[in-house]
């Protein structure tokens, strides 16, 4: 800790503990807007791989790929990245291709990044790859758990036939150091049977490790316990337009605690991952990250914190709860619409309980009425939407949003993020079928949501109007599309940092826009 603290103290970092949040990262000089406050390799990362989708084990691409002809499991676009991979896979590859066909589909990311964990560790024991101050199994160690944050949390300790029953039953499936784990799981009172499931599900996971390794000396309640750091430490590994790659571990950037309202905002390129400044972080300050959507009710908000992340966030947005602010942005975020269509006021429970009032005109929307909506709503699947969009049904996938979209007009606030998600899909799907001119309608749908439920520096809202103005562009609406990419780069440059090859492409889009744009206006002239 003091070697890290003497690191940090040269990037003007330093790490203090705070009562109620533990290790937490503070700045000691001002950063400003777009600055690098941190960035990390990170420690151990997989790509997100799945039965549809492969990615490279080295840079995440999806084009070019070959399986390692040996173990089966990892793929790679080159030689390049075989060979950056190479130290990690030969051990990995002996152990991956002991297993039979039926234990590999076992090896879900979540399993090789476990695997991976103690591979790292071990050829940094033997000195086969170097350790650092930022980079060494000590960090990970240090990461806060989530076995023990359940343990601090609950008290009692009490059991009942049941789990003595349980606790027999996993005695004959499992060795005794599993069941040691499962026995600490299951005999705390205090926890939701949702915890219970995820601790049983590390203790499995950990024991499939096991299996892989078959190192005699493995401590299986470390890896169950090293499962339920990742679950609150680990990062998913985005692209510049925010999709999902894969995961990884990045212990020292781990220390940054969560706010609703945040100062900064962690982005990958490649599998680096960078923290930068959102707003000035003055002298002194907390680094501060959000690690869940922000576009939401404080309510969801604080729901998805603690089920993750185990904590009631008192963070500034997060102590308006139940005033005036908080219950007007909940309601519109997530609330009805009122039944005059031209009002677009937000609406609360009325003191019967019998309905919702428009708090701007005073229509009352009768409960039974919202209900039957729902129902509607509920009868579309919209799983079944997302799988045909999966599957390349675009069309298909569209007819079923629209008709959800439809009744989501009804029933929800024109500004709710239900409504926003929908029209985002089928943005998404206008896209795949090149159908421009609806999409850039459905696009422009969506930027008000996204202004009223974002930050007016937030990734999401920069990528937006990038969207936006690639689409205007494309349709011949260049003045339009230079405001938007002006927007865009506001955002993302801040967001992205300009040295980034994703923001120096939309500069030079947003260049090539604006000469277009001018040579068009004095050839009207
Ligand atoms: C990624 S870690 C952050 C670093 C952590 N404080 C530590 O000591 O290692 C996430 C955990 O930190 C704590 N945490 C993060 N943000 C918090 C906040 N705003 N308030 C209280 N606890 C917080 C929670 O225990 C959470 O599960």
């Amino acid at each position: 800790m003091e070697d890290l603290q003497s690191v940090l103290v040269d990037r003007n970092l330093t790490v203090s503990s705070v009562p109620e949040k533990g290790r937490s990262l503070f700045v000691t000089k001002d950063f400003y807007p777009g600055e690098v406050i941190i960035s990390q390799e990170p420690y151990v990362c997989v790509p997100n791989n799945n039965s549809v989708q492969k990615r490279c084990e080295g840079c995440f691409t999806t084009t070019n790929l070959k399986k390692c002809s040996r173990c089966q499991v990892v793929w790679y676009c080159g030689t390049s990245c075989q060979k950056l991979e190479w130290k990690f896979h030969r051990l990995e590859c002996e152990v991956l291709s002991r297993l039979d066909n039926d234990k590999k589909k076992f090896v879900t990311p979540s399993i090789r990044l476990m695997v991976k964990l103690y591979l790292r560790r071990k050829l940094q024991n033997e000195k086969i790859i170097p350790s650092t101050v930022m980079d060494n199994y000590n960090l990970v160690e240090a990461l806060v758990s989530r076995i023990l944050l359940i343990f601090i949390l609950s008290s009692n300790f009490q059991c009942n036939e049941v789990r003595f029953f349980l606790y027999i039953l996993f005695f004959f499936i499992y060795n005794i150091s599993i069941v040691i784990v499962l026995f600490n799981i299951l005999f705390h009172e205090d926890m939701s049977d949702i915890t219970k499931e995820q601790l049983l599900l590390y203790a499995q996971m950990a024991n499939l490790v096991n299996v892989i390794l078959q190192w005699p000396e493995i401590n299986i309640k470390e890896i169950a316990e090293n499962f339920s750091k990742f679950a609150c430490n680990a990062h998913t590994i985005c692209d510049s337009e925010l999709r999902p790659l894969g995961t990884g571990l990045y212990p020292v950037i781990s220390i940054i605690n969560h706010s609703c309202l945040p100062n900064s905002v962690l982005v990958f390129e490649g599998r680096s991952a960078s923290v930068r400044a959102v707003q000035h972080v003055p002298k002194g300050s907390e680094v501060l990250i959000s690690y869940i959507e922000t576009a939401g009710s404080t309510m969801t908000r604080q729901k998805a914190l603690k089920e993750q992340y185990l904590f009631n966030c008192t963070c500034p947005r997060c102590s308006k709860l139940g005033q005036y602010d908080d219950i007007r942005e909940s309601a519109i975020l997530e609330g009805y619409r009122c039944k005059n269509e031209k009002c677009d006021g937000f609406l609360l429970r009325t003191t019967d309980g019998k309905g919702f009032q428009c708090q701007q005109c005073g229509l009352v929307r009768e409960k039974e009425e919202i209900k039957k909506t729902a129902t509607e709503i509920n009868s579309l699947s919209e799983e079944e939407a997302s799988k045909l969009s999966s599957a390349g049904y675009y069309q298909e996938a569209i007819s079923i949003y629209k008709m959800i979209e439809k009744l989501q007009t009804k029933l929800y606030h024109p500004f709710s993020i239900s409504l926003m998600r929908t029209r985002e899909k089928i943005l998404k799907s206008l896209m795949e079928l090149e159908h421009w001119s609806e999409a850039l309608a459905y696009c422009k749908l969506t930027i008000p949501v996204y202004q009223s439920a974002y930050p007016a520096i937030h990734p999401l809202l920069g990528l937006q109007y990038y969207t936006c103005g690639k689409l205007e562009w494309y349709l011949g609406e260049t003045e339009e599309a230079v405001k938007s990419l002006t927007k865009a780069v506001d955002i993302l440059r801040i967001t992205h940092g300009t040295n980034t090859h994703f923001v120096k492409e939309l500069l030079m889009k947003l260049e090539e826009a604006r000469a277009e744009a001018s040579y068009k206006s004095s050839s009207k002239e």
